[in-house]
Order: C-alpha cells, then sequence, then structure tokens
C-alpha cells in the first residue's frame, strides 16, 4: 500500500511537470505502459474542429477521420462507451492507419479503447492500451488506473485550456497590431491628404497604397498622364517613410541632356572628361540615405539603364574616371507618363529594369476620370492662391465647377491649377469665381477657343492667338505661342517627337522638355 502511493506521487508529480501538450501525453503513456506492464499504451487527441484524432509517432499514417467507421476510434467516440478489441478483430479491420497502430503495439492479444471526457462532456480522445493478457479489470479497476487516468484528463484540460489562452492572447495581439497599424494608415492618410488633394475612390485607395509604399523600401514606379501629380506622389513616399529626415534628389530624366545624365547621375573625378575641372558628387550619392526621385524614367537612354540596373542590385557605382566603387543607400521612386510596355516592345527600355522598378505600382488616374475631385482641388488652390497673393478670401460658383466638371483636362491638375489661378486673378476678394472667368482650352484648346482671328505661321498651318492689344502678359502669351506651335506641329507628324523636332530645328530632348513645360502631349 506504501509502495502504491509512492508509486502514484511520483506518476502524479512526473504528469503536473510537463508544461505541454504533447509530452503529457508521452508521459502519461510511458507511465501507463511501466506500471501496469502494457506492450504498448497511446493516446489518440481529437483536434479542434472534433473531426479528427491525432496519434502521434505513426509515421503520417495517424489521422483517424471520426466520421470513418472502418477503425475502431469512430465507435468509441461515437458510443461514449471503453470497450475491448481482440487480436482476431483487428485483423479484420481495413484501415490503413489502424493497422499501422497495431504493428506498432506488436499485434497484442487484445486492446483496451477507452474514450477520455472532461468534467464538461467535452471529448479530448481516446487511451489505447495493449497487452497480451485481456484481464482488462485487473487494470481499470485498480484505484492506481482510475486515479492516473483523472489526473490526465485533469492535466490535459489545463493545457488545452493554457493552448486556447495562448492562441486567446495571440489573436487579441494580431488584431490590436491590425487595429493599430489600421489606425496608423488612417492618420497617415490624412496627413497625405493635405497635399495630395481629391476626394474620390481613387485618390483615397492611391492614399493608402502611398502609404504602403512609403513603409516598405521597395522601389515604386509611379505612372500617369502628365501633369496628374507624379511629382506630388514621389514626395508623400519619401515625406512618409523613415528616409523623410534624408534628402529627397529630384532627376529628371528628359530634361537633362543625354550627355550629362550619367555625370549628373554618378558623378565624376577630375580631368574625367574635357571640362571636368574639379571633382563633382552624383546624384546618387547625395541621394545616400534619402529618396531618389527618377521622373521621366522613359526618356534615359539605353546604355544608362543597365548601369542604373547594376545599381539598383548592388547599390554601387563608379563615378566617371574614378577608380574605387561607390555606395548610396537610397529607396528609387520612378515616374513617367509614358507607357513603358511600347518601350519595351520597340526596344527603347529594359525589360528587367522595368521589372525592377515597379516593385511596387501606382498608377494615378487622370483627372477626366475622377470628377469628383475638382471642387476639392479647386478650392485646394484657391487657398493656395490667396494665401501666397494676400488676396481676400474667394470660393467657387456651383455654375463654374460644373463647367470645369464638363471638360477633360488633358493637362491633368496642373491645367486645373493653372485655369484656377488664372480665375482668382480676375474675380475680386470676397466673391466666388464665375464660369466666364474660366478660361478652358487655353494651352490645349482646339484651334478657335481664343475666338480671335487666327496667326498664320510659317509652314501654313494656323494657330490661334489673342488680338495683340489684349496681350496683358508677354512671357505668357509667347509661351502660349510656342505651345500652340509644337503642338500643331506634333499633330502634323503624327505625334512623333523626333520629326517635329528635326522640322523646329530643335534638339529632341529641348523638344521633350518643352512638352513637359507645356503639358503638350503627343497625340
Ligand atoms: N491630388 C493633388 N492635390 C493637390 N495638388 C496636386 C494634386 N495632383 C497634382 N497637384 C498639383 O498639380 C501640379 C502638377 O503635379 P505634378 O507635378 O505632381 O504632376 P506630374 O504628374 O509629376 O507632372 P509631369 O508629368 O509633368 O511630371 C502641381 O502643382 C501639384 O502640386
Amino acid at each position: 500500500m506504501q509502495m502504491e502511493l509512492h508509486t502514484g506521487i511520483d506518476l502524479a508529480v512526473a504528469l503536473i511537470q510537463q508544461d505541454n501538450l504533447p509530452d503529457l501525453l508521452n508521459t502519461a503513456t510511458r507511465q501507463l505502459e511501466n506500471t501496469f506492464g502494457l506492450t504498448r499504451c497511446w493516446a489518440l487527441e481529437l483536434d479542434l474542429s472534433g473531426r479528427t484524432l491525432h496519434c502521434s509517432g505513426l509515421d503520417g499514417l495517424g489521422e483517424f477521420d471520426c466520421g470513418d467507421f472502418s477503425h475502431p476510434f469512430a465507435h468509441v467516440l461515437q458510443t461514449g462507451k471503453a470497450r475491448e478489441l481482440t487480436r482476431a478483430a483487428s485483423y479484420r479491420l481495413d484501415h490503413g492507419g489502424f493497422q499501422a497502430l497495431f504493428d506498432a503495439s506488436d499485434r497484442p492479444r487484445s486492446l483496451w479503447l477507452e474514450p477520455l471526457k472532461g468534467d464538461d462532456g467535452r471529448t479530448l480522445g481516446v487511451l489505447v492500451l495493449c497487452r497480451d493478457e485481456p484481464d482488462w479489470q485487473g487494470i481499470t479497476g485498480q484505484p492506481l488506473y482510475s486515479g492516473l487516468r483523472q489526473l490526465l484528463v485533469h492535466q490535459w484540460i489545463s493545457q488545452l485550456q493554457s493552448r486556447d489562452q495562448i492562441w486567446q492572447r495571440r489573436l487579441l495581439k494580431r488584431s490590436l497590431d491590425h487595429l493599430n497599424d489600421a489606425e496608423t494608415v488612417r492618420t497617415r492618410c490624412q496627413q497625405l491628404a493635405r497635399t495630395l488633394v481629391g476626394n474620390s475612390e481613387a485618390i483615397t485607395r492611391l492614399r493608402g497604397q502611398i502609404v504602403r509604399a512609403a513603409g516598405s523600401q521597395l522601389s515604386v514606379l509611379v505612372q500617369g498622364e502628365t501633369g496628374c501629380g507624379k511629382d506630388v506622389v514621389a514626395r508623400g513616399i519619401h515625406e512618409l517613410s523613415d528616409r523623410a529626415e534624408g534628402p529627397m534628389v529630384v532627376v529628371n530624366c528628359a530634361a537633362i541632356p543625354e550627355t550629362l545624365l550619367e555625370s549628373e547621375l554618378f558623378g565624376h573625378t577630375k580631368g574625367a572628361f574635357s571640362g571636368a575641372d574639379s571633382d563633382k558628387q552624383g546624384l546618387l550619392a547625395q541621394a545616400d540615405g534619402g529618396t531618389l526621385f527618377l521622373d521621366e524614367i522613359g526618356d534615359m537612354p539605353m546604355a544608362l539603364q543597365s548601369k542604373l540596373l547594376r545599381v539598383l542590385e548592388s547599390r554601387q557605382f563608379r563615378p566617371l574616371g574614378a577608380r574605387e566603387e561607390q555606395r548610396s543607400d537610397f529607396r528609387l521612386v520612378a515616374a513617367t507618363h509614358q507607357p513603358l510596355q511600347t518601350g519595351i516592345e520597340e526596344g527603347r527600355f529594359r525589360r528587367d529594369l522595368f521589372y525592377r522598378l515597379s516593385q511596387f505600382p501606382l498608377r494615378i488616374t487622370p483627372l477626366r476620370e475622377r470628377p469628383d475631385d475638382l471642387e476639392a482641388l479647386s478650392r485646394h488652390f484657391i487657398r493656395l492662391y490667396t494665401q501666397r497673393e494676400g488676396a481676400g478670401p474667394m470660393g467657387i460658383s456651383s455654375h463654374a465647377l460644373h463647367l470645369l466638371a464638363g471638360y477633360h483636362f488633358p493637362g491633368n491638375v496642373r491645367e486645373l491649377r493653372n485655369i484656377i489661378e488664372l480665375a482668382c486673378l480676375q474675380t475680386p476678394g470676397g466673391d466666388d469665381i464665375q464660369p466666364e472667368v474660366l478660361r478652358l482650352n487655353d494651352l490645349f484648346g482646339e484651334p478657335g477657343a481664343w475666338n480671335r482671328p487666327p496667326c498664320h505661321v510659317e509652314d501654313g498651318g494656323a494657330v490661334d492667338m489673342p488680338a495683340v492689344d489684349e496681350i496683358r502678359d508677354l512671357k505668357a502669351a509667347s509661351q502660349a505661342f510656342e505651345a500652340a506651335i509644337i503642338r500643331e506641329r506634333l499633330r502634323q507628324y503624327g505625334g512623333n517627337r523626333a520629326q517635329a523636332a528635326e522640322s523646329l530645328g530643335l534638339p529632341k530632348r529641348t523638344l521633350a522638355h518643352k512638352c513637359l513645360k507645356y503639358q503638350v502631349s503627343d497625340s
């Protein structure tokens, strides 16, 4: 009796010491084997779904579907009662998992199958005892057996509870993280809405994407028509990123002459080429710790594209004339208004560079496809104008907004901004902008928009201009004239910039620069 008490206490202590379910089941089954002289003992665990019993140690065969009555455990669970299974009956059961268990138990003469339930009726699993002596009453009738069995059930439940608690805590943490995450995204989107204005679905979605892009180190490719806000997006990414304290270096690949672009980007040493009279740090080096914004990436020459690809892969580069490689840790944001896909098909843009640039692609919807943004943007530009010029408060009438809504804005938001600023100039402080002062089509207009006699240019094409005595701003008038000529010439050459540039005696890059400046589209 004394002996049995000691054994019982030792066994109980061993069970209580186990701090996870697999160890508990393993210890309990080994104890039962040793204490009661079993050939083998198994503890099958019912999973959370209540549909499958799991038995470890059967090499991938230890899954028992509770609805499959070709193994004996389904019966035991269904009846909730313990039963004996003889060797002869075991042979007849055609279930791979059960046969594996039977084999691994040395094909005993008898098996005792006992369902285990908690006090609350919750089924935990099935206990399987194997031995060659079929007298089960001699074991299951012993107080030591029932004590151990009870303790096993108790510990099993408490392991499940603590596992539940861990899951609950993890779940709670995950949803809190998610909430925090959602809250951060929401605050950052609000912050961004001050510079990237608009309430349309497209812009709201874009703001969310920008916040996510900013939180990563991925290269971002911003695509969108001219004037739709690519620069604003790039700045937003920089300012919301953890590089915000670092520099933001902006390079317009279309505006820098091809011959200079490489030395501008990579820098050079003194004497690297004629005219290089001192060392010069390149823009890549300047962007170290910050963001490099390559605008109009589609205009980057092929030779430079390969070099850029190498830099992006290694973050290393060699200034012109230098012996040593340099390192720069920058995040790249690139932008283009031209579809790079066409450039790739025409062999002007490297496909591998395209993939490298567009790890996080962003596309800005043209303004004409998001009329919901017109009012917010107009009011934003009015506010900027009145603050800058110190003008009195101003609004915009519903008729004026209606007129704007019917316009197609080929120059996108930049064009809207110009239109609003011009209208502000003609609206007295305290008033609302009226439709009459909205000069739509000024730079992009179809012939006749200015309602003036056409001014003929040398090749016979007609360009509409205001009457000379109506001109109040010479610079604006000459620029409008220049833009009109370029537009007309591009139209003549079906949008071919190379031919249009040649016919006007301009380098292609200068024409590209002017198109950019005046928002003249190729079509
Ligand atoms: N959503 C917006 N909210 C406020 N201002 C905007 C928005 N989108 C564009 N703008 C303004 O419109 C003008 C043109 O925008 P931006 O320079 O970013 O366009 P872009 O797409 O980079 O043009 P480009 O193709 O010529 O490089 C800027 O004055 C910019 O501040």
